[in-house]
């Protein structure tokens, strides 16, 4: 490959690759026109900056090679850190960041952002709000902020931030109700309800271009506003691909609380022919009830009414059921139930609206009815018509509610439209973005380089190597009139023999010979256009159809003619010279018309740019290796602009402020009678400088040189301040020394004085502190020796105490011990004893027994020889017992009479009195028995016999006198005991 300058061997070098975009490689061999290098593929090399700081660099103007492989490692580099947004120049580049950076937007952000001089904070959108709200306070000047990008590059998120930050710096704190910001940012919801879809790029995507116009008092606040809008997608209401959805609105409504979707009568989705043709019904993350809630609180901030809200998704309910009218071939169009209540218009108002049409021609007048493909295509004009006016009232209603304010001088006006786009398919839409996207090119051209090439060429200084792109010829093809393709294709409409391929023909014919216009080779339809970010292929075939724009006069006379005034207000009649004059209105010259009412406005204002762009995947690190953000940073112009920076001159000042700000690097020019253009060549001469230009009022300096010329000028300025500085100080340190010196004398006469008396006195309390220290130590010693002398003497007490108290114990025990002993000895000498006296009673009895039996033995034999002995023996036996018993009987009576003495004494004396007298009686008895026995005998005869009574008597009479006698002995006993008795008591 050829060799750039500035290569050479062991270069770091950049090496275009065709689907990583840029490799990055190392020169090893240059040789005549070749570079080798590693990971070569034999494409564009550029030079790698291998001191670029790792985290990239905020602004790409301060890159040392700016092209494109450095912009893209630098945007890569930033987007790895989560920094967004970067400069290149006055233009913010965003990439989307495909998460929620919370912290980069909070109020802490907007008041950091708030006022600060542009490139001291980080790159942001609040920058570039700052700068346009600081630029229209300070110079009265109205501004705009353009924001580009293609679908999904993150214009709309970004749009939001821009009004956010530009409502927290003109809002009005405080105030009640409804404010103008507020409804402005509430605005956003509505206009996303009904004007953004799924798309295959885009959760979120808008389909139509927006322009919001904040007008701003004397004060800088914000006093009204105004949103314009361009070109809503049509199509999409009656069209949808998988895996895309149709405008929210519908989904909305469908997932409406149960009593909106019953007066509705709304069902699923899915029953919805303008819904079913994709399979995407919901929306990851997205809640539609909750949403539908939303949109309609944002609808009640933003001034439309409940009954207003009410008609809104009554249309947008219609529409979903006009949707699902079918045709069927035959004489009579046939449909489905005509749900007139929704529309609130007749039935059969309806079906002649949609399949018969009225030919008007000299002779009469035709009414012609439609084949069923031709009745889909007039239903579903109808839809999108109804649905396209629905949205411009919407925004209609958004103004006048928000208001306007005729007194307000400045505005900032916010444009967030589609970026350029090139598809495989591109049809009349990316027709219409690209030529509004040409449009904003030739506006940014305009300021950027058409503005900077005046001025060079009003200062007269030579710019020629400056080129650049001038697209005003493709602008030229698209939009001239008579002759542009805008111009063609509106003839063409009117045609009505036209078809696309006639259409395709004359735009072959009429730009045959233009540099922009292409015409394929193998196609009949398509043609090609040189656009400024590229070329891009058109097929012709729908040009026709997507460019009408007119209603069908049946279907306004039918919605004119609606019951509901909400419809017939979105369709008045029209006036009845215009309605016959012509029904043709196209949507190229309408959108021609209303981007070059969009372009007046820029061109009055103060432009600023965001370019967003996205990153084709998700994934970091996947940035670097992504050839379409070259391409859409080329469309966004950022890749041009950097050119053009570095090659133009992006400083320039007055010769008057050049030589105030930089007189003082050359004070012998100044001093010397020069004209300010020498004055200022001189001082540029002498700091060696190269290819500025000195114009006729101005000097024109290239990038970097005015840096430069700062950095010289702080040094210059520096020196000289260090030199005045540097004299002061001495001054100034000398006179504080002089007066130090004094001082300090003085302090060292008083110090010293006080630091003898310190040391007496130090020296004094030395000396007591020994005394007290020696007495202290003896006190201390003799306290401590005292203490240990009577802790021995106690501890030797406490040990002999223990010693006596062990022996006393041992003697104790050691006498229990001898008692328990003798006990013991006694007890077995005792039990020995008892056992041998037993021993020896047993022996003796033994013994005695064995005598005495023997004894027996002889007894016996002698008793057997003798009956008189055995006869005494048991007389003596008996005598014995008797004895035996009467000792017993005797003992028993003592007791008792013991007891019963002085009674028994009584008693006996009684007893004695009473036998005295018996005995008397007796006695008297016996004398007169003897008496009477002797008288008997001597009267008896005298042979009697003795009777035996006698005998009695006598026995009895002797027993008697034995028991006197008795009685006797024992009165006289009785008498003596008495009378001993007391001498024995007294015993
Ligand atoms: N600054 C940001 N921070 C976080 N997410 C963002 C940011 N910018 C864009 N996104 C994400 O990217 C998505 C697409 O962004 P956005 O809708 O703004 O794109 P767009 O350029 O307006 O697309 P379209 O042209 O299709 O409307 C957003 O829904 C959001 O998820």
């Amino acid at each position: 490959m050829a060799a750039p300058v500035n290569i050479i061997v062991g270069s770091h070098v950049w090496v275009e690759h065709p689907e990583l975009a840029w490799v990055d490689g190392e020169v090893f061999k240059i040789s005549a026109e070749e570079v080798h290098v590693h990971t070569t593929n034999g494409q564009t090399v550029f030079p790698k900056d291998t001191e670029a700081p790792p985290g990239g660099v905020d602004d790409m103007t301060k890159l040392s090679y700016l092209h494109e492989p450095g912009v893209l490692h630098n945007l890569a580099a930033r987007y790895e850190l989560n920094e967004i947004y970067t400069y290149t120049g006055n233009i913010l580049i965003a990439i989307n960041p495909f998460q929620r950076l919370p912290h980069l937007y909070d109020t802490h952000m907007m008041e950091q952002y708030k006022g600060a001089q542009f490139g001291e904070l980080s790159p942001h959108v609040f920058a570039i709000a700052d700068v346009a709200y600081r630029a229209m306070i300070n110079e009265g000047k109205s501004n705009s902020i353009l924001v580009s990008g293609e679908s999904g590059a993150g214009k709309t998120e970004t749009t939001k931030m821009l009004m956010r930050y530009l409502a927290y710096l003109g809002g009005r704190s405080g105030v009640e109700g409804r404010t103008v910001e507020q409804q402005v940012l509430e605005s956003n919801p509505v206009l996303e309800a009904f004007g953004n879809a799924k798309t295959v790029r885009n959760n979120n995507s808008s389909r139509f271009g927006k322009f919001v116009e904040l007008q701003f008092d004397k004060n800088g606040r914000i006093s009204g506003a105004a949103v314009r809008t361009y070109l809503l997608e049509r199509s999409r209401v009656c069209q949808i691909s998988d895996p895309e959805r149709n405008y929210h609105c519908f989904y909305l409504l469908c997932a409406a609380p149960p009593e909106v979707r019953e007066k509705f009568k709304l069902g699923d989705p899915k029953s919805f022919h303008y819904l079913n043709q994709s399979n995407c019904y919901a929306l990851d993350g997205v809640d539609d009830t909750e949403e539908y809630l939303a949109t309609r609180r944002a609808m009640d901030i933003v001034g439309i009414s409940e009954e207003e809200q009410d008609a809104i998704f009554r249309v947008v309910a219609a529409i979903l059921h006009l949707g699902n009218i079918e045709f069927a071939k035959g004489e009579e169009a046939d449909s489905s139930v005509i749900k007139d209540e929704k529309s609130r218009c007749d039935a059969k108002s309806l079906e002649d609206a949609l399949i018969n049409r009225v030919m008007v021609t000299p002779e009469e007048v035709i009414t012609r009815t439609l084949d069923p493909v031709a009745a889909v295509g007039s239903r579903d004009a109808l839809a999108k018509t109804v649905y396209s006016r629905l949205f411009d009232w919407l925004v209609d209603k958004i103004n006048s509610s928000i208001g306007q304010d005729p007194n307000s001088r400045t505005i900032i006006g916010v444009l967030d439209i589609y970026g350029f786009e090139s598809f495989k398919l591109n049809s009349f839409e990316q027709f219409c973005i690209n030529f509004t996207n040409e449009k904003l090119q030739q506006h940014f051209n305009q300021h950027v380089f058409k503005m900077e090439q005046e001025e060079y060429t009003k200062e007269e200084i030579n710019w020629s190597y400056i080129e650049f792109v001038d697209n005003q010829d493709v602008l030229d093809l698209i939009e001239k009139k008579p002759g542009g393709i805008i111009a063609l294709l509106d003839e063409a409409c009117m045609f009505p023999k036209s078809t696309h391929e006639t259409f395709a023909q004359k735009l072959y014919q009429t730009f045959k010979s233009n540099k922009r216009f292409i015409k394929p080779k193998l196609s009949r339809t398509s043609f090609t256009i040189s656009h400024y970010a590229g070329e891009v292929t058109y097929l012709a075939d729908l040009f026709l159809d997507k460019n009408k724009d007119y209603v069908v006069a049946e279907h306004q006379v039918l919605l004119t003619a609606s019951k509901c005034p909400f419809v017939s207000g979105l369709f008045p009649p029209l006036p009845e010279e215009s309605s016959k004059s012509s029904k043709f209105s196209s949507i190229g010259s309408r959108f021609k018309l209303q981007l070059q009412s969009l372009m007046e406005t820029l061109n009055s204002t103060e432009p600023h740019y965001i370019r967003c762009v996205k990153p084709n995947n998700a994934l970091r690190p996947a940035i670097f290796e992504n050839a379409n953000i070259i391409q859409q940073l080329r469309c966004g112009g950022v890749l041009e602009a950097i050119r053009i920076s570095c090659a133009g001159y992006p400083t320039r000042r007055t010769f008057y402020e050049f030589l105030h700000r930089f007189g003082v690097l050359a004070p012998d020019v100044l001093d010397g009678n020069y004209d300010d253009k020498v004055a200022c060549e001189k001082i540029l001469d002498k700091m060696g400088l190269k290819g500025y230009q000195i114009g006729k009022t101005k000097v024109f300096l290239r990038a970097g040189q005015m840096a430069e010329l700062d950095a010289r000028r702080a040094e210059v300025l520096g020196n000289a301040a260090r030199i005045i500085q540097r004299q002061i100080r001495t001054y100034i340190a000398r006179k504080e020394f002089i007066a130090l010196r004094k001082a300090a004398i003085v302090l060292q006469s008083y110090w010293r004085g006080i630091l003898a008396c310190k040391l007496y006195e130090q020296l004094r309390r030395e000396a007591a502190a020994l005394k007290i220290q020696k007495n202290f130590h003896s006190y201390t010693a003799r306290t401590s020796y005292l203490t240990a002398r009577s802790s021995a003497i106690q501890l030797q007490t406490g040990l002999r105490a223990m010693v006596a108290r062990n022996e006393f114990r041992f003697r104790k025990q050691t006498k229990a011990a001898i008692i328990i002993e003798a006990y013991l000895r006694r007890h077995i000498a005792c039990s020995y004893y008892k056992s041998l006296k037993k021993a020896a009673v047993i022996t003796q009895c033994g013994w005695r027994r064995r005598v005495a039996r023997r004894e027996l033995r002889n007894l016996k034999m002698a008793a057997r020889e003798t009956g008189a002995l055995k006869e005494a023996k048991d007389k003596l036996e008996k005598h014995v017992e008797e004895l035996t018993w009467r000792l017993q009987f005797e003992k028993q009576l003592r007791t008792n009479l013991e007891e019963e003495k002085a009674q028994e004494i009584a008693k006996l004396q009684d007893a004695l009195q009473a036998m005295q007298l018996q005995v008397e009686e007796a006695n008297f008895r016996i004398l007169k028995e003897q008496e009477a026995a002797r008288k008997a005998i001597e009267e008896a005869p005298p042979i009697v016999k003795e009777t035996p009574v006698i005998v009695h008597d006598t026995e009895k009479i002797e027993s008697l006198t034995a028991e006197v006698d008795s009685l006797k002995v024992c009165t006289l006993n009785w008498v003596i005991i008495i009378v001993k008795l007391p001498f024995d008591l007294q015993v």
